[in-house]
């Protein structure tokens, strides 16, 4: 990735939608006269992409990470590998996949045994999970992955396994930006932009999460909503029974009706597209969206995802905007960061004098 990606609002056409853009590009006006702090509220679905937002900010406003952050994090890398490598041997069960002879008695140690050891990888652990990777059989269930609740990076980690278990290992932003730690609670970052206090609110997006969330309704300023669009395949980790990507416009639905943001513009992220463009080739929309008919086209079918949440969510208070990204790669986000100013932009030149 790297590009610049596409951003729009309530169903524009192109033309139409550059010369918007070029407007209110003109409009372009102190927020420091009409606000007295910018409140980004980040809501979605459990494991869109919310908190890898907030890393990237982190790493965009505030100087990147602290060695004591870093430290952190290997320990959690360290603890994703574990608990996916552990996962994929319960799945070597699960699909009756067999394993090299050898493996099967590291796996069963595995299973057993397997810990870490203040937060570090033991040397005989690190040999175990790197023969566990070559496996073929390990390699099968990895592909069957959705299926098991298994995060789609994990594969990231386990091409590391070695560089990741050296003592003094130090996660790169990127390696940091792979890590999966689902949010408990509300996680508040604080900056400042041209002398205003901006604040980002990330809460936890898991269903137990979720009743927490109306305590940080007031005041936004803007709303960010983050979509896994490559959930399609997926089934929910709180049930097993529920589409991810349903259960994420679902949620959506429900939220954007609330009156806390009936004059609010809010951003869709529609995330995770690397990971949407590989599976639609092989997996239809259709699958979650009964009514889509454009197949396993990239293009037809984010569109459709797009204008979903667009007509959904918009009102004549109000825009809906969407852009398109990759959460793990910075410049994307630097690119949603140009369509906050726009939005917030829009809402105080609409709010003028009232907010
Ligand atoms: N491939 C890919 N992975 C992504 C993308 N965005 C985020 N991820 C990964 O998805 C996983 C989940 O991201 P999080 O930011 O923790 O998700 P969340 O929405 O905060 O999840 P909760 O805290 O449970 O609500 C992490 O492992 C991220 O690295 C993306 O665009 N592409
Ligand atoms: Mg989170």
């Amino acid at each position: 990735m790297g590009n610049r990606p596409d951003y729009n609002h309530n169903h524009s056409s192109s033309k139409k939608k550059k010369k918007n853009q070029k407007k209110e590009k003109k409009e372009k006006i102190n927020l420091k006269d009409h606000l007295n702090q910018v409140k980004i509220l980040i809501l979605g679905a459990g494991d869109s992409g919310k908190s890898t937002f907030l890393k990237q900010v982190q790493i965009l406003y505030k100087n990147g990470f602290t060695n004591d952050d870093k430290s952190l994090f290997a320990s959690s890398i360290r603890q994703n590998i574990l608990e996916h490598m552990t996962e994929l041997v319960q799945g070597v069960e699960r699909f009756g996949i067999k394993l090299d002879d050898d493996n099967q008695e590291i796996a069963e140690n595995l299973l057993e045994n397997g810990s870490l050891i203040q937060g570090q990888i033991p040397s005989y652990l690190c040999d175990d999970l790197i023969r566990l990777w070559d496996d073929p059989g390990i390699k099968k269930v990895y592909t069957k992955r959705s299926e098991l609740q298994i995060p789609e990076n994990a594969g990231y980690y386990f091409d590391k396994i070695e560089e990741i278990s050296q003592e003094n290992y130090f996660p790169s932003d990127s390696d940091i930006l792979n890590c999966r730690i689902p949010t408990v609670g509300v996680k508040v970052m604080n900056f400042e932009i041209e002398g205003i206090p901006w604040k980002i609110v990330d809460v936890g997006g898991q269903r137990s999460e979720r009743r927490k969330w109306i305590n940080q309704f007031s005041d936004v300023t803007l709303l960010l909503y983050v979509v896994s669009t490559s959930g399609y395949t997926q089934l929910l980790y709180e049930d097993e029974n529920i589409n991810r990507l349903k259960e994420s416009f679902e949620l959506y639905k429900k939220t954007i009706k609330s009156t806390h943001f009936k004059k609010k513009n809010c951003i869709i992220l529609l995330n995770k597209i690397d990971l949407m463009k590989k599976k639609i080739k092989k997996k239809d929309l259709k699958i979650c969206f009964p009514k889509y008919k454009g197949g396993c086209d990239f293009n037809k079918a984010i569109e459709y995802i797009e204008n979903l949440y667009i007509k959904t969510g918009k009102n004549k208070k109000r825009k809906i905007f969407t852009i398109r990204t990759v959460g793990t790669n910075t410049p994307d986000i630097e690119s949603v960061f140009r369509l906050v100013s726009l939005a917030i932009d829009d809402y105080v030149i609409k709010n003028r004098g009232k907010l």
